[in-house]
């Protein structure tokens, strides 16, 4: 189906076995417990919760940026998201977040303190591919003598998401970039993300509130609560939108009747152990379930 994938790679380029996780020094039942996910080739895939449910966790546990027990437990293109470090170097996994300051794509991290023009930060992304780099430069109307610190949210935004977008990656992730972006550019780079999955079997995962014209663009959906899944379907064959004006009031629905899940197992080991251990609180104790940040 893909263009320049394996078969192994055809199966699923996001799957997720058993992954618990929890941040650290927390004294919570854990985030996720026993989460599984697998997501194909080829999806757009919507993510659905309410706030603290858990999407920005996984987006970034599926980005590589929190290790998470061994290393089949959390992977990216049948590779380990957080021990490959070459899926994020390569391009072929990149994650676009809220903040600018993060790792933007396979870009790196990107300092904004200086006074740097859009044209700096775009053509010091290595190795992009000048007519790819000059169709984003157009579909997000960016203006290449932009002033970083001189410009809109917005404005900085569509240079970010230039920046993440220059490598042809193979996994997207994306936290909720759009926000900031007017209707006309959010409804391209949608036209952009679907090409892309239609044209190159490019996986994408979209964690969002905003639910205007996903309907007919997402392919898949996934829906957390309080870090479990509740839902995992292709769009076409959730009932409740067929009997529903559009997506948003069937999440809406979701999300009003959730009731408090009941709680997860605790973490092991016990506390007492834990408090007893002669290892204390050492960050060389193995632990499946210690969360390492990148
Ligand atoms: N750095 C952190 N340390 C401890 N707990 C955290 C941290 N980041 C998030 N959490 C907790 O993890 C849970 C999930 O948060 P997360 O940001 O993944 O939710 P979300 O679904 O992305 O929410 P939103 O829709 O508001 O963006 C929340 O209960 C939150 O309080």
């Amino acid at each position: 189906m893909a263009d320049g994938m394996n078969e192994n790679e055809k199966l699923n380029s996001i799957k997720v076995c058993g992954m618990q996780f929890s941040y650290e020094g927390n004294d919570k039942p854990p985030l996720f417990y026993d989460f599984n996910l697998g997501i194909s080739p080829g999806s757009r895939c919507l993510l659905v919760g309410a706030n603290g449910s858990g999407k920005t966790t996984l987006l970034k546990i599926l980005a590589g940026k929190h290790m998470v027990g061994g290393r089949d437990v959390v992977q990216v293109l049948n590779r380990s998201s957080f021990h490959d470090t070459q899926l994020v170097c390569s391009g072929d996994l990149s994650y676009l977040g809220g903040s600018w300051s993060k790792t933007v794509g396979s870009a790196g991290e990107i300092p904004l303190q200086g006074d740097f023009s859009a044209e700096h930060m775009i053509f010091g992304v290595e190795g992009s591919d000048p007519v790819r780099r000059e169709r984003l430069i157009e579909l997000l109307d960016i203006d290449l003598q932009w002033r970083m610190h001189k410009v809109s949210d917005g404005q900085r935004r569509r240079v970010q998401i230039c920046m993440g977008l220059l490598h042809p990656f193979k996994v997207l992730l994306l936290d909720e970039i759009t926000v900031d972006l007017d209707v006309v550019a959010r409804m391209d780079l949608l036209d952009f993300f679907k090409d892309e999955c239609e044209q190159r079997g490019a996986t994408i995962v979209y964690a969002t509130h905003i639910f205007d014209g996903l309907e007919t663009w997402a392919t898949h959906l996934a829906y957390i609560q309080d870090g479990e899944l509740r839902r995992a379907e292709k769009l076409a064959e959730l009932d409740e939108l067929r009997n529903s004006t559009n997506l948003l009031s069937v999440v809406e629905s979701w999300l009003r009747s959730e009731t408090k899940l009941e709680k997860k197992r605790p973490v092991d080991p016990p506390k007492q152990v834990q408090k007893t251990s002669p290892f204390g609180s050492s960050p060389f104790m193995s632990s499946r379930h210690m969360a390492y940040n990148r």
